[in-house]
């Protein structure tokens, strides 16, 4: 493998485009975020919340109908439709055209939400990341993945990596394993972990902001929202993989003098993404 590009504050402002004056939410993006279920409606809110603070005009929540007042409370900026039935999602149903989309976080494994995604796959055009309970569901039918569209943002950490492509041997044999998956199912895999690595195809690039702070709950679950903000936008997933991640660390690192490791949680990374955005300003 040749050694990865390093993901740097230089390129990171060359492809951030700042707010211009004269838009309104309906250019800034419609994104929808599909997510939760009983116990995990935090997953719902905390992508939700991260998604609307990454400058997006719109966010619109599809959750089951047990999340309804706690994310309309939690957040009253987002808009919520929810599933038929009470504690998990099971026919996704969605009242508009989104701009992107990010589905995954706690939806859970059950029958009912594995055909609800299928059957979102079938009809979905947007842009898309997929994440957690999505991707775990997914690698029990990877043929699953020729419904998605071409660059689909995958956010695998290490251990739902394994579940899509395999144990492997070596460092060097899951990173080529992880081209190969991204390769054939023509998909970006952003591999999370302490370091992350965005893999486009044949090209491996390792971000250079975050630290061990980020090792939270919800954590990944706000890189959903991040991501599918910056999809929502415009920003082409080859690029929105890079700064989404490389804005995610750095709210933790900026955050870190103020909260030291211990007392950071997920909540911190959605705190800090104005900072995080107006440091990249030139
Ligand atoms: N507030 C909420 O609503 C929240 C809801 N959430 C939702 O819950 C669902 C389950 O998500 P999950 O990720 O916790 O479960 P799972 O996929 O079994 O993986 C966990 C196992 O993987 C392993 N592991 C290895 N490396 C790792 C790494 N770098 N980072 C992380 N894990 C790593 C490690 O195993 P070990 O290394 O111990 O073998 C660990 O035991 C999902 O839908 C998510 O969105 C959460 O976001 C929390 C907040
Ligand atoms: N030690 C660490 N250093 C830097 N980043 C970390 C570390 N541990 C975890 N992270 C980051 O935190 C996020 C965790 O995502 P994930 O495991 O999906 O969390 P959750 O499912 O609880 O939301 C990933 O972006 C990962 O790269
Ligand atoms: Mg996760």
């Amino acid at each position: 493998m040749k050694s990865p590009y390093l993901i740097t504050k230089e390129e990171i402002v060359r492809i951030y485009k700042p707010v211009n004056p004269h838009t309104h939410k309906g250019i800034q993006g419609h994104a929808v975020i599909i997510a939760g279920s009983y116990g995990k409606i935090g997953a719902a809110v905390l992508a939700s919340k991260s998604c609307l603070k990454s400058g997006c005009g719109l966010v619109t929540t599809f959750i089951p109908k047990c999340g309804y007042q706690i994310l309309q409370i939690s957040i009253p900026e987002v808009m919520t439709v929810t599933d038929e039935s009470i504690n998990f999602i099971t026919n996704i149903h969605l009242p508009l055209i989104p701009q992107a989309v990010g589905i995954g976080p706690g939806i859970g494994k059950e029958l009912g939400t594995q055909k609800a995604l299928f059957e979102f796959l079938r009809v979905n055009k947007a842009p898309l990341v997929l994440d957690a309970d999505a991707l775990n569901i997914i690698s029990e039918n990877l043929s699953w993945l020729e419904l998605v569209p071409e660059d689909t943002i995958l956010t695998p950490h290490s251990k739902e990596l394994e579940r899509l492509i395999g144990k492997w041997n070596s460092e060097s044999e899951k990173f080529q394993k992880t081209i190969a998956f991204s390769e054939k199912y023509k998909v970006i895999v952003v591999m999370k972990g302490a370091r992350t690595f965005t893999i486009n195809r044949n090209s491996v690039y390792e971000n250079t902001s975050g630290n061990a702070a980020l090792a939270t709950a919800g954590s990944g679950d706000t890189l959903t929202g991040i991501l599918t903000s910056l999809l929502a936008q415009g920003y082409e997933p080859k690029y929105a993989s890079k700064f989404g991640v490389y804005l995610h660390g750095l709210t933790a690192d900026i955050a870190l003098r103020k909260t030291g490791y211990e007392s950071f949680i997920a909540s911190d990374i959605i705190k800090n993404l104005g900072k995080a955005f107006l440091s990249l300003e030139k």
